[in-house]
């Protein structure tokens, strides 16, 4: 993506390249990502915020340099959205942390739990906070809605491995995905927990991730 103006621009870019997993090692495949900042390659240009992983940043800076401004944009009244894209297997789930397992690497949204909580706790005697969480799934053009106690119980009868598959809840409205007239985008039917804690948080966050139709490709892995 090419952003002339890349300061003044609301959305940034930044790219996780990851390391070779142990299949693919395994396969004798060899790092070829090498950053190299400023390059044109004929006459494509493709400019990034920032490059993380390989030659590029260290990882652990992504947070800081790329969420941490997002969460503190929330206590002023503005909206963040933070969107992971890239094919199977390229880091999505690892990078944003949404398969979380205690003592292994933290990821996107865990961080920025624990960055919304310690600044609540800051403020907590000014302003009084409520937060709710909503975590869907879109699978194949159908949303699922992860934190729907029926979806989270209904997968683990179904599998036993807490890995739900493609399902849908008999008798209960599909959730809709909605624009309003003033461009707000809300998610109609869909679970909202109240939550308190970040303890409170993270249990939504896991029993969510246990409830997504992940899938095992020649790519992730899993
Ligand atoms: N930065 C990283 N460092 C080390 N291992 C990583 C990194 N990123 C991803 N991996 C590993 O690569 C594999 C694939 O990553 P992941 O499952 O996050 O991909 P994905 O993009 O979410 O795939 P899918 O779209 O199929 O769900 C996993 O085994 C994961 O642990």
């Amino acid at each position: 993506m090419t952003m002339e103006h890349g300061e003044d621009c609301c959305v940034k870019v930044a790219v996780h390249a990851r390391p070779l997993i142990g299949d693919e090692k395994l396969q004798g495949c060899k790092d070829c990502v090498t950053v190299v900042p400023g390059v044109q390659i004929g006459t494509h240009s493709f400019t990034f915020d920032h490059v993380y992983g390989s030659s590029g940043t260290p990882s652990t800076a992504m947070f800081d340099e790329c969420v941490a401004p997002l969460v503190e944009g929330l206590f002023q009244g503005y909206n963040a959205t933070v969107l992971a894209y890239g094919q199977t297997g390229s880091g999505k789930t690892y990078t944003m942390g949404t398969a979380c397992k205690e003592g292994t690497h933290v990821g996107i949204i865990p961080r920025a739990m624990a960055a919304l909580f310690d600044k609540i706790e800051k403020l907590k005697n000014q302003v009084d906070f409520q937060l709710r969480v909503s975590f869907i799934e879109i699978l194949k053009e159908e949303v699922r809605d992860l934190l729907d106690p029926a979806t989270v119980a209904a997968g683990k009868v179904e599998n036993g491995n807490g890995h739900a598959g493609k399902l849908s809840v008999p008798g209960k409205p599909p959730v809709q995905i909605r624009e309003g007239s003033n461009g707000v985008i809300t998610l109609s039917g869909s679970t909202e927990v109240h939550v308190t804690t970040q303890k409170e948080m993270t249990t939504c966050l896991e029993q969510g991730s246990l409830s997504r139709a992940t899938g095992s490709t020649n790519m992730n892995n899993q």
